[in-house]
């Protein structure tokens, strides 16, 4: 059964293809994310591309939503969190969105991401993160939102947005203060340091460093297959015990939480930093 060449099925929404093994070979479909579902395993892998680098929009947002509704129809047993890209798994928030948006197009921004963080933090089954390159800003805490995350050695993980002139939203701090022992937590999130796989491996960012997307496929694949013989009831009661103050956070204080992401981006100084990084994104060829 191939599972490397894009078939046709019925599309299941605007932004989502569903690969499956039905053999009516069409060109490659342009899907903001792609899913392939092992009939074998059950697991549905879930390729964002938004080329060349999946920086996320409101579209890529919804598409993610879209592709984690389809997976819940379908009863998913896990889905493995990935890349179309050969060198990016996902470069953080469109910035291109955060230098020419107003309120209202940051406050849709930010109402699409909790949305998507919702249907990922909150998966009635497991997500494992194959990091297949560069996981920056947004992209990488896509992948902490994550049961599980294998990175390929060579790219840079990170939450960068105090970089980018951001001041970092609640959510992203409480995850990432305890993902990371607390020390390094303080350090990453206030100077936005960027980190190899193999030192991220050393803070808990990554679980596994592997030497390309195949291997990382591998090492989700077996993380996910951990599950299989535990009552997924009972492991969705614990983790969402785990995770409660997150979920609770985002659900009981939407608008100010949107209000918050607005004020933090509009502010003049995050403006003239968006500018600068912006203009530097540009010059750098
Ligand atoms: C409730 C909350 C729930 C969820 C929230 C979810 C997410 C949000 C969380 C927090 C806020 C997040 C903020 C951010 O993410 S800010 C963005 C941070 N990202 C970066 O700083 C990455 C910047 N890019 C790079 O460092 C490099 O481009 C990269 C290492 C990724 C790739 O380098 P490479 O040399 O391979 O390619 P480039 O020539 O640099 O780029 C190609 C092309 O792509 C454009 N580009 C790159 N990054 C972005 C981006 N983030 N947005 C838009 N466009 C991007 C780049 O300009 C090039 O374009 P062009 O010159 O036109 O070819």
């Amino acid at each position: 059964m191939s599972r490397n060449i894009l078939f046709l099925s019925k599309t299941i929404n605007s932004n989502v293809r569903r690969l499956c093994t039905t053999p009516t070979p069409v060109q490659k479909a342009e899907k903001l994310v792609l899913i392939d579902v092992n009939d074998k395993t059950g697991y549905g892998t879930l390729s964002m591309n938004r080329l060349p680098v999946n920086s996320l929009n409101v579209e890529l947002f919804n598409a993610l939503s879209d592709a984690y509704d389809e997976m819940e129809k379908n009863k998913s047993r896990g889905v493995i969190l990935t890349s179309t890209s050969p060198k990016i798994f996902s470069a953080g928030l469109d910035i291109n969105d955060l230098y020419s948006g107003d309120s209202k197009s940051w406050s849709e921004l930010w109402d699409a991401s909790q949305e998507a963080f919702l249907k990922i933090y909150d998966a009635s089954f497991p997500s494992a993160a194959a990091i297949n390159g560069h996981a920056i800003g947004g992209g990488c805490f896509f992948s902490m939102i994550c049961d599980y995350r294998a990175m390929v050695k060579g790219y840079q993980i990170g939450l960068n947005e105090i970089q980018v002139g951001i001041a970092l939203p609640k959510v992203l701090v409480m995850i990432m203060g305890k993902l990371l022992p607390r020390r390094h937590a303080e350090i990453s999130l206030t100077q936005g340091t960027l980190y190899s796989p193999e030192q991220a491996s050393k803070i808990n960012l990554v679980d596994d460093v592997v030497v390309d997307k195949a291997e990382a496929i591998i090492k989700c694949e077996a993380f996910l297959n951990k599950f299989r013989k535990i009552p997924m009831d009972a492991v969705n009661t614990t983790k969402r015990t785990i995770r409660r103050e997150e979920i609770d956070y985002i659900r009981n204080n939407k608008q100010k939480d949107i209000d918050d992401f607005v004020k933090a981006v509009e502010s003049v100084e995050a403006q003239n930093t968006i500018k600068m990084y912006y203009q530097a994104l540009k010059n750098k060829k």
